[in-house]
């Protein structure tokens, strides 16, 4: 599998992009406008340059890497594509419009998968008239560094595309697969999001400050980022986003999302990507 399509060209979808161009893979990404495509360009030139600056990359692979790299607005680029990743915001309507586009826009054997974080895949799956070809390929921020892609089969994936997609996340892309069921959450955001949620209602009993409960768990669990400046760094929009889906699913009160949260996506304070969340960038 050498074709990538990617649709969508923010954090994850750019991370996504450079990854597989990294690897050797010829990579088109699908935005809605000519700027974001540009845009999202731009992400992975700037990506691709921090990493030649921390030795991690040769400039001629990061040269090669751009080359192999094309940006559109036109769904007839993915023609030729045996795996399109979609990386679109996390709206379920917009996802299955997206996967109807797709599924005429690429070959009947063209692998059809969704990064989404929070929402079932059959959902998308089912926009499709062939949801066996149709997996959830969670990929975690920042992707040029994070080793982990989660794998996820809905109840008609057909074990074929789980295996090919998995096969191409360890032996070209080089990161570690798992593989879940396709509930809220999967195996990482299951856990991690009460963890978060906890954190911030810990914040807003006024209990500790967030330099303390961030200091705590860096020093105290080993954690590279404590919880509110991970929660800033995730953005507190797909935070919020992933915790709904997760009390939508179970309906149990750790996954409620706190006041707080709402209340500051309300505010547009997200976190760095928006200068502020639980600290200002
Ligand atoms: C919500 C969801 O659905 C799922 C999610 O994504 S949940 C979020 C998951 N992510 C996390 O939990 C992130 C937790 N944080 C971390 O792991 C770390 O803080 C971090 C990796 C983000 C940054 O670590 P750091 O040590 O402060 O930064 P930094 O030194 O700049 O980078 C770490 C390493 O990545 C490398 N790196 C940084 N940018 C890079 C790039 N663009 N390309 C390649 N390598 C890069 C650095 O060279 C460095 O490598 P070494 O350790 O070998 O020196």
């Amino acid at each position: 599998m050498q074709q990538i399509g990617v649709i969508g060209g923010g954090t994850m979808g750019a991370g996504i992009a450079e990854v597989c161009a990294k690897a050797g893979s010829d990579v088109v990404i699908v935005e809605v406008k000519q700027e974001f495509a540009d845009a999202a360009r731009a992400r992975v030139e700037k990506s691709l340059a921090k990493a030649v600056s921390r030795n991690k990359l040769a400039q001629d692979d990061a040269d090669a890497a751009l080359g192999r790299l094309r940006v559109t607005t036109d769904y007839a680029d993915l023609a030729d594509r045996e795996l399109v990743i979609e990386a679109a915001p996390e709206i379920e309507e917009l996802k299955r419009e997206i996967f109807a586009n797709l599924e005429e826009a690429t070959g009947a054997n063209t692998i059809l998968a969704t990064n989404t974080s929070s929402i079932p895949i059959i959902k998308v799956a089912t926009a499709t008239k062939t949801p066996e070809r149709v997996v959830g390929v969670h990929f975690f921020n920042p992707v040029p560094v994070m080793p982990l892609v989660e794998i996820i089969s809905t109840l008609t994936t057909a074990p074929e595309t789980a295996d090919a997609v998995s096969a191409y996340v360890t032996d070209t892309l080089g990161k570690t697969a798992v593989r879940a069921g396709d509930r809220s959450g999967f195996i990482v955001n299951a856990l991690l999001i009460p963890y978060l949620c906890q954190a911030i209602r810990m914040f807003d009993s006024g209990y500790a400050s967030a330099e303390d409960i961030d200091l705590a768990m860096k020093g105290g669990c080993g954690y590279p980022m404590g919880p509110l400046t991970l929660l800033d760094t995730i953005g507190l929009d797909v935070t919020l986003s992933a915790a709904e889906s997760l009390y939508a699913e179970f309906a149990e009160p750790h996954y409620a999302p706190p006041a707080l949260l709402r209340r500051m996506v309300d505010a547009g304070r997200l976190g760095r990507k928006t200068g502020r969340g639980f600290y200002t960038y």
